[in-house]
């Protein structure tokens, strides 16, 4: 399944018809013992032949375990937050891109925003500029906001919409000042409860998603950088999973997915790499001051998105290949799942899977 989406052949026109796949087959004969002829592959009898049905066979189970997942999430909206520690190795980049196009393709409407914590701080230490970091967010100086603002939409973003472009014409690429996507007003970070200033670092009044619902109603990949527009006319740096909470609450979404280069929300990092696999909100909110670092916009993200109405925010480990796929269309979960809490009790049929709300995996 994901091999078929990596490929560059998944995206052109003849390889979306199934009718166009089966005219290219090669064929022996066209006798079948179904509904009528169908072609049968050169060599197709004999030990081999049934040793490739096998691993057909299993090829089977693995698409049919997506099939309620496939209904449930036909329409919906995933906004998924591709974070700066998980797009450093190409091939992990190539399979990001191809899951995306992947749930595109399976009639998801998708959402990508990008971090790119690590590129800025590569490209500020290039130039002699020491990075620092107060309760997650970076100290971001009138010239480190430049930087910011080249490294996420002259790189970062530029180099996603790429990746997703291999497969298509899906990816088009934003600032959060586009169409004034995102406005934000200047924040502290806070420690110990005390605000701290941390200079041009915004967090979010207001979305305007109907740019970005434009896009997904014409079928394009919307992704985006977490630059915003301040209410002062100026320019902030905003940490992209505050960014993709807010958009995922703005847009409705289904779900929030945050990939990043843990395993998951660890319960007592860095001592121990058990990780909290199902979270309720409430439990969540407890563990909030304990957390440290990255985790903490993270975890606020994922509790401002769940508050917000989205019924399932997940942090998942980008650095493994085709983690979304694996979350999304397989019945193991993985990483760790935030909900409100008031979880459905999940039912077995893909009918009622698709009206679930909240709770069960994915
Ligand atoms: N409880 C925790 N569980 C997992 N990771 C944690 C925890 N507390 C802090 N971290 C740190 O948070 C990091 C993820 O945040 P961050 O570096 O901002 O990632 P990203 O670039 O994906 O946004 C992890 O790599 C880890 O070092
Ligand atoms: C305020 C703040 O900290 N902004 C972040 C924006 C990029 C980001 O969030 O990147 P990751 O998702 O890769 O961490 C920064 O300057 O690093």
């Amino acid at each position: 399944m994901t091999d078929t989406a990596a490929s560059p052949a998944a995206a052109s026109p003849a390889a979306e018809s199934p009718a166009a796949e089966s005219a290219g087959t090669e064929s022996a004969g066209t006798e079948s013992a179904g509904t009528g002829p169908v072609a049968v592959p050169a060599g197709a009898r004999g030990p081999a032949a049934t040793a490739r049905g096998h691993a057909a066979l299993a090829k089977t189970h693995v698409l049919i375990e997506a099939l309620p997942w496939l209904s449930r999430f036909q329409g919906a909206t995933i906004v998924v937050k591709y974070g700066g520690n998980a797009m450093t190795e190409p091939a992990l980049r190539a399979a990001f891109a191809a899951d995306i196009v992947f749930l595109r393709y399976s009639g998801l409407r998708v959402v990508v925003v990008h971090g790119g914590g690590p590129q800025i701080t590569a490209h500020l230490a290039r130039l002699g500029v020491e990075s620092t970091f107060v309760g997650g967010l970076r100290v971001t100086t009138p010239e480190t906001m430049d930087i910011v603002r080249m490294v996420l939409l002259g790189q970062v973003n530029r180099d996603v919409v790429g990746l997703v472009n291999d497969h298509g014409p899906f990816a088009v690429g934003l600032s959060g000042e586009d169409a004034n996507l995102f406005t934000a007003k200047r924040r502290p970070a806070i420690i110990d409860g005390q605000p701290v200033d941390v200079g041009l670092v915004g967090d979010i009044v207001k979305v305007r998603a109907e740019t970005v619902n434009a896009l997904l109603d014409s079928g394009k990949v919307p992704v985006i950088a977490s630059v915003a527009r301040g209410v002062d006319g100026g320019v902030y740096n905003v940490n992209a999973d505050t960014a993709a909470a807010e958009l995922a609450v703005a847009l409705g979404a289904t779900k929030l997915v945050v990939l990043t280069d843990v395993e998951g929300l660890y319960a007592d990092w860095p001592a121990s790499d058990e990780v909290l696999s199902e979270l309720t909100i409430t439990e969540l909110e407890a563990l909030l001051p304990t957390l440290a670092s990255g985790m903490i916009p993270k975890m606020e993200a994922c509790r401002r998105a769940v508050r917000g109405g989205v019924p399932q925010a997940h942090v998942l480990d980008g650095r493994v290949p085709h983690a979304l796929l694996l979350e999304i269309f397989t019945d193991d979960g993985i990483g760790t799942l935030i909900t409100p809490g008031t979880a459905v009790e999940p039912t077995v049929t893909p009918a009622s899977a698709a009206s679930t709300e909240t709770g069960d995996r994915p």
